[in-house]
């Protein structure tokens, strides 16, 4: 792991000023940071009110450099580029990751005034998926707890990648047994109600969430609608088949998408499932929603290919139909006729037959 120098991303954060301040969640802020060599990065540093709370949130943010430090590199997963640790008494760390310019899912599915066109929902909706498996069937094995929209963010190139490993948990090490059950309302697992039934399946059950949440853009606890829950509110219609209900009205709906759209429904719902041994795993979600995308593009390239097929035989058509006419006129020797360009197309004929 990178061991940054504490005092040297104080003064790349401006001493944590407010005009490089991201954003603040429950536990820390995070800051933009131009290091040395210009690369701009970004530093989350622990809530630092009140002391009992202060350790807590210090605990959440150690939990997180732990964790993050025992990942691979993943496509899917922030970034993690080191950690700095204050050196006297003060006990302040500092984690470095990558910057994420483009915000996150929920700022864009409930704050942006333009909502996501139905491919690039799909396209999001596959990449959570992918950084879920790469956590779950990874090694070490990680259970995030905190899957929810406001964590996956976008990086330069609109590609969504999972963040904030606070709540983030290894299965396989001794403190999983004595952690207790948290998460966020609207995305947590009802059936995660004590630290023995902590297992992968409370991610799925969020990732459920999130997917409802991408094909509606509706808030996940919305006071304002009866039912509240957006689980409540979806299932029911997915079980009567009523899926087209679910998905946000605001743009029109491209009806070749209307497969893909419909599994993913129908895995939110598996996913959602009271009983988590109905839920499914990771890699059943992600074969799920691959052969539907595989069925689109054969589905695509049956119609290219048709297309292409019928534009070759009406340009044979046409260059026969010409060629005849020129036979016709050599044959006729009329007058009128172009009989060298006649005799040129007869040599084109020929070449064609030579060909064949
Ligand atoms: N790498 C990053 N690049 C850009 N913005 C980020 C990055 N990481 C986090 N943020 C933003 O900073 C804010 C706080 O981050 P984060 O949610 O991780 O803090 P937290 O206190 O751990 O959250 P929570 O309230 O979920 O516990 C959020 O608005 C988030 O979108």
């Amino acid at each position: 792991m990178v061991e940054f120098d504490y005092e040297q991303l104080v003064i790349a954060t401006q001493s944590f000023s407010p005009s490089r301040l991201i954003g603040k969640g429950s536990h820390g802020a995070v800051y933009q940071c131009i290091l040395q060599d210009n690369q701009v990065v970004a530093v989350k540093r622990s809530s630092i009110s009140g002391v009992e709370t202060q350790l807590d949130n210090l605990k959440k943010l150690e939990n997180e450099i732990f964790i993050l430090s025992s990942l691979r590199e993943s496509s899917h997963i922030i970034s993690f580029l080191g950690a700095a640790a204050q050196d006297t008494a003060k006990n302040d760390k500092l984690l470095v990751m990558e910057l994420m310019p483009n915000g996150s899912l929920h700022d864009l599915l409930h704050v942006a005034a333009t909502p996501p066109p139905w491919p690039k929902r799909v396209e999001i909706a596959m990449q959570i998926a992918r950084a879920v498996q790469f956590l779950h069937e990874g090694k070490p094995l990680v259970i995030h707890r905190d899957i929810k929209s406001a964590n996956i963010l976008f990086d330069s190139s609109w590609t969504a990648k999972l963040a904030d490993f606070g709540l983030a948990i290894l299965p396989a090490g001794s403190l999983s047994q004595a952690t207790q059950p948290a998460g966020t309302i609207g995305y947590l697992d009802p059936c995660y109600t004590a630290p023995h039934k902590l297992s992968t399946k409370n991610d799925v059950f969020s990732l459920g969430v999130v997917f409802l949440e991408i094909i509606s853009c509706r808030k996940v606890i919305d006071v304002t609608k009866a039912p509240a829950s957006i689980v409540e509110w979806a299932i029911p219609l997915v079980e009567k088949q009523r899926v087209m209900e679910i998905c946000d009205p605001r743009i029109p709906f491209p009806t070749y998408m209307k497969g893909m759209i419909r599994r993913i429904l129908s895995v939110a719902s598996r996913c959602l499932s009271e009983n988590e041994d109905c839920r499914p795993t990771i890699g059943e979600i992600i074969m799920a929603m691959e052969t539907c995308s595989i069925e689109r593009v054969r589905t695509i390239s049956t119609a290219w290919t048709s297309i292409l097929h019928n534009l070759i035989l009406i340009r044979r058509r046409r260059k026969m139909t010409r060629k005849c006419g020129a036979i016709h006129a050599i044959h006729q020797g009329d007058v009128n006729s172009d009989v060298s360009r006649g005799k040129m197309l007869l040599k084109d004929i020929l070449a064609d037959v030579t060909l064949k």
